[in-house]
């Protein structure tokens, strides 16, 4: 099974591009400056000369806030880009995997989200990437989407790194305790899309859309606690993370209270679930540190 991956410099990319490489699977990993997902002579080059039995689009616009300053940039990453890729393999007959998100819902509902739950995004960031998939399905039978959630690990910038800079520098901050939503490790999706990828090269995949995210529910502020428990036994850092509102921390797009993910359907098609959130959360830290050491 060969792969070809856009987007290979973001956090999800640079994952793949490790898991492909440690389990020597055949993949061609492409970032922006190789191939843009809005240049269709970028794309058809890339696709013409890996010769994939599958593509996956990592790329994304994932500035959520800024996203409401700049809709036009977040449309053609997020919307544009994967319509351009899914008509590009469906001219080559190629299968797509496509990557979403949980703030495609609006959080009113009190239970995790299911697949067939009505998407009503709060945001250009959701807007545009609930129209990217909309864009996905119109174009290519052969598809998974996967919509996942809170993704962190290693590599770029997320949630936890932040945390972890923060507990670095001050003794006390705010993080939000009423928005929930289950933490992904870029490991476990990462993995999840290559099983799928797999399932997707035999021409077996259950096409359509998915739900995988890290096992377990948290708030941001329960993410920020585990985050700075697992720093402290190794930098004597101890700060007090305080339980705010989201009314306390005003941000330009409104993110839903409840963004939790039912990964069941995904689980029950493709015999896999993401690890404990907390366990994930313990050992990306534990990673972090264990670099920062070797490069100091
Ligand atoms: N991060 C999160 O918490 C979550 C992410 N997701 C989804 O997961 C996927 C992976 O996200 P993640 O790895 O975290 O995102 P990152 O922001 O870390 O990486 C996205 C990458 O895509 C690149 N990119 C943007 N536009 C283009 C383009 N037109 N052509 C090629 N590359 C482009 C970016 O490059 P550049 O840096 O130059 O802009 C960046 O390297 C996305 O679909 C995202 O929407 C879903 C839920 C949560
Ligand atoms: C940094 C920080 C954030 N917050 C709040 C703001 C926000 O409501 C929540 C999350 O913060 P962030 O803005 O870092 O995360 P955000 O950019 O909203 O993360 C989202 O990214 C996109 C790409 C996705 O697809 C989503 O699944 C989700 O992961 O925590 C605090 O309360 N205190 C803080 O110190």
């Amino acid at each position: 099974m060969s792969l070809l991956v856009f987007g290979a410099a973001g956090q999800l990319g640079r994952e793949l591009a490790g898991m492909t490489s440690g389990r020597k699977l055949p993949a061609v990993l492409l970032a922006r400056a190789e191939a843009d997902i809005g240049d269709r002579r970028a794309v058809m080059a890339a696709v013409e000369k890996a010769r994939p039995a599958v593509v996956v689009n990592a790329a994304a616009y994932t500035k959520v806030d800024k996203a409401e300053d700049e809709p036009a940039q977040a449309f053609r990453e997020n919307r544009d880009g994967p319509a351009l890729l899914a008509e590009i393999c469906a001219a080559h007959g190629l299968p797509l995997i496509h990557v979403s998100t949980d703030y495609v819902f609006d959080g009113t509902k009190p239970a995790p989200y299911v697949e067939t739950d009505p998407v009503a995004p709060l945001g250009v960031y959701g807007a545009s990437k609930e129209a990217g998939e909309q864009a996905v399905r119109a174009r290519l039978d052969r598809h998974v989407i996967l919509r996942t959630a809170w993704v962190y690990g290693i590599h770029g910038n997320n949630f936890l790194k932040t945390m972890i800079n923060l507990a670095r520098s001050r003794e006390s901050w705010g993080v939000v305790a009423d928005q929930r939503g289950n933490p992904t490790a870029t490991e476990d999706l990462a993995a999840a899309i290559l099983a799928v990828a797999a399932r997707a090269a035999e021409g077996t995949a259950g096409w359509g859309t998915y739900h995988f995210a890290g096992t377990g529910m948290a708030t941001w502020h329960d993410f920020a606690c585990e985050i700075v428990a697992a720093q402290a036994p190794v930098t004597g850092r101890t700060p007090d993370v305080r339980a705010i509102t989201t009314a306390e921390y005003p941000t330009k797009a409104q993110r839903p209270a409840n963004s939790c993910l039912d990964s069941g359907h995904f689980e029950s098609v493709f015999g896999m679930k993401a690890r404990p959130w907390r366990e994930r959360t313990r050992d990306v830290v534990a990673a972090l540190l264990a670099a920062a050491k070797r490069e100091a």
